[in-house]
């Protein structure tokens, strides 16, 4: 126990807020969990005073007193787990806004995929588009890979599939299923725009009706690599069928795994949420993949089918 904690021991109900604070802060120290966790604390009536006072500077200290943690006196430092046995003594750092900038001035960004996010920014849904970091890891798995045949649920205006075709050779195909023509359009324009709409064989669709077709006319095991990021509640239903159309030593990603924090929260108990929940809990289980989730972006799990 530090000095001053012992001079100013802990009331129960503040160290029961810290512990719950420590829970969400070794996640994403995103604004809007944040948020929500101070209003759900708010709702317990118990610790008003501080919950609907308390800024995110003070928060983080707050959560320092409970812990070991590397810090500077600045709020916008990462968040460190630091000498945690929980955590084997790693070091685990949360994303602040001024660290994610870093990290996306740290990511290659081809000038075509800027314009189509910088256009997408004020069309309805645009948050739904995956990051600079994240496009660029998916085409950095397409090359490792030396992906010739991929396919992507969910293309909404085209970011993550450009970013998919920019990365497969000339002779490559990309079939990027989505449901809403209208965004299918604004794709299909940078697809040209890029110079790689003969790569890419866009089908307008439900993603389980496509995939069920594809499997009909005879493409088992002759796919990549696949990106999911379509209807979240259908993921286990996606991941079944893309199995069958992907080869052994094939990829599947999986975006929005950690669902803006709210898996871990046994507090959210949503559909989607749930649904989410237990796609994940069973690809712990599932041996024929090899798995990894990797917290960007939203969080996306990479399987390899054995
Ligand atoms: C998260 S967005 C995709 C974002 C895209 N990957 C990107 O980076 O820009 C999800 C998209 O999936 C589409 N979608 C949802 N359910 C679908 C379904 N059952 N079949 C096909 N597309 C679907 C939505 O219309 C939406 O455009």
């Amino acid at each position: 126990m530090t000095k001053s904690a012992a001079k100013n021991p802990t009331p129960p109900d503040l160290y029961l807020f810290l512990q719950m604070a420590n829970i969400f802060a070794i996640n994403r120290c995103s604004s809007s969990v944040y948020q929500r966790f101070i209003v759900q604390f708010n709702s317990t009536q118990r610790f008003s005073s501080l919950s609907s006072h308390v800024s995110k500077s003070r928060f983080i200290k707050l959560n320092n007193l409970r812990r070991n943690c590397s810090l500077s006196s600045d709020a916008a430092a990462p968040f460190i787990v630091a000498d945690d046995e929980k955590y084997g003594n790693k070091q685990v750092i949360s994303i602040t806004p001024r660290l994610y900038d870093y990290i996306l001035a740290n990511a290659r960004e081809p000038p075509v995929l800027r314009q189509l996010r910088e256009e997408t920014a004020n069309m309805r849904g645009s948050q739904m588009q995956v990051s600079p970091d994240q496009a660029q890891l998916l085409a950095m798995l397409v090359q490792i890979l030396g992906a010739a045949r991929c396919i992507e649920l969910g293309v909404y205006t085209g970011y993550s599939s450009l970013a998919i075709a920019l990365a497969l050779p000339e002779s490559g195909c990309l079939v990027a299923c989505e449901r809403d023509a209208k965004s299918l359009e604004v794709a299909k324009r940078y697809y040209e725009l890029a110079g790689v709409s003969h790569k890419v064989s866009v089908k307008h669709g439900l993603a389980a009706d496509v995939l069920k077709s594809m499997i009909s006319n005879g493409e088992t095991c002759s796919y990549d690599f696949a990106f999911v990021d379509a209807e979240k509640r259908m993921n286990q239903k996606y991941f079944e069928l893309l199995l069958q159309l992907v080869r052994v030593g094939g990829v599947i990603v999986i975006d929005n795994v950690l669902w803006h924090g709210k898996v871990a929260d046994p507090l959210v108990n949503d559909a989607k949420t749930v649904s989410i929940r237990n796609f994940n809990r069973n690809l712990m289980a599932d041996d024929r993949v090899s798995i990894s989730l990797v917290p960007i972006g939203d969080g996306m799990t990479i399987c390899r089918k054995r």
